[in-house]
């Protein structure tokens, strides 16, 4: 009997009172339950108290989450962050290391926001800081004083480029998706290719090109209500399917050992 294929959700951390805690976002344990039809587990952000191979062991799909805190700059030599930036070291020395290991052993990963990112720059890539203030692009954060369905409603259009991972999923040329953010993609990766550029010319997704297993990630929330957007459906049922494929391996492997 093949098993539910178990995917691990990254976490970050924060405060809750006197507590260090690890939290995850529902809609992304509840999207990779319904929409890809697995286990999801939280991947606690411990630094190097965990090995990203003993995680790999265990997984078979991450799911890379979104987050208000923005990646360290010096992990792709940027400058110095504005004063106040919200930063979580400890997510970093976690999805970074992992992202790159989950990439080199084939575990199906989707990256989704701050996860996007955590691929570029896991592979060498850089950010801009500050989308809005390059004079190039348009304002991709959210109205934080709207409803939420509002922040996460359509924002912008996606252009889809031919020939890539979305293309074959049977994802339109165009469609809309939402914008919660204030970082981008600046220099991409050596190995990642663009999937989809916004409007403004803005990198929205990016897969790794010849990677040995599924790895896509995307700018934007694909989680938010996915059972209500085709399209974001899509997505996560095609993530589903390889971590469905994963499992059977790693049953078989199991079993033959
Ligand atoms: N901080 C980064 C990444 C933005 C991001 O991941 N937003 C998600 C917010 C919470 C969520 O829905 O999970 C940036 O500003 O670019």
């Amino acid at each position: 009997m093949p098993r539910v294929p178990v995917i691990g959700i990254t976490a970050c951390t924060s405060m809750i009172e006197l507590h260090a805690t690890q939290t995850i976002s529902e809609k992304y344990a509840r999207a990779a339950a319904k929409a890809a039809c697995g286990l999801p587990i939280v991947i606690p952000s411990l630094g190097e108290l965990m090995d990203s191979a003993d995680i790999l062991d265990v997984v078979d799909g991450l799911i890379f989450t979104g987050s208000p805190s923005n990646i360290e700059p010096f992990h792709y030599n940027g400058a110095a962050s504005a004063e106040g930036t919200l930063h979580d070291p400890l997510r970093d020395a976690t999805t970074l290391p992992l992202m790159r290991a989950a990439i080199a052993a084939g575990v199906p990963v989707l990256g989704i926001c701050r996860g996007f990112q955590e691929m570029n720059v896991a592979l060498g890539g850089t950010l801009h800081q500050k989308v809005h203030e390059t004079g190039v692009f348009m304002d991709h954060r959210e109205g934080k004083d709207e409803p939420l369905d509002k922040q996460y409603g359509p924002r912008h259009t996606l252009h889809v480029k031919p020939g890539g991972m979305l293309d074959r999923m049977g994802l339109p040329a165009i469609f809309d998706v939402n914008s919660i953010h204030g970082q981008g993609i600046d220099v991409l990766a050596p190995g990642l290719r663009v999937e989809a550029l916004a409007p403004d010319g803005l990198v929205e997704a990016i897969s790794v090109e010849n990677g040995k297993g599924f790895a896509l990630a995307v700018q934007w929330h694909p989680e938010f209500q996915v059972m209500d957007n085709p399209h974001y459906l899509t997505i996560f049922q095609a993530f589903g399917k390889a971590c469905r494929q994963r499992s059977v391996l790693r049953q078989r492997l199991l079993l033959s050992a």
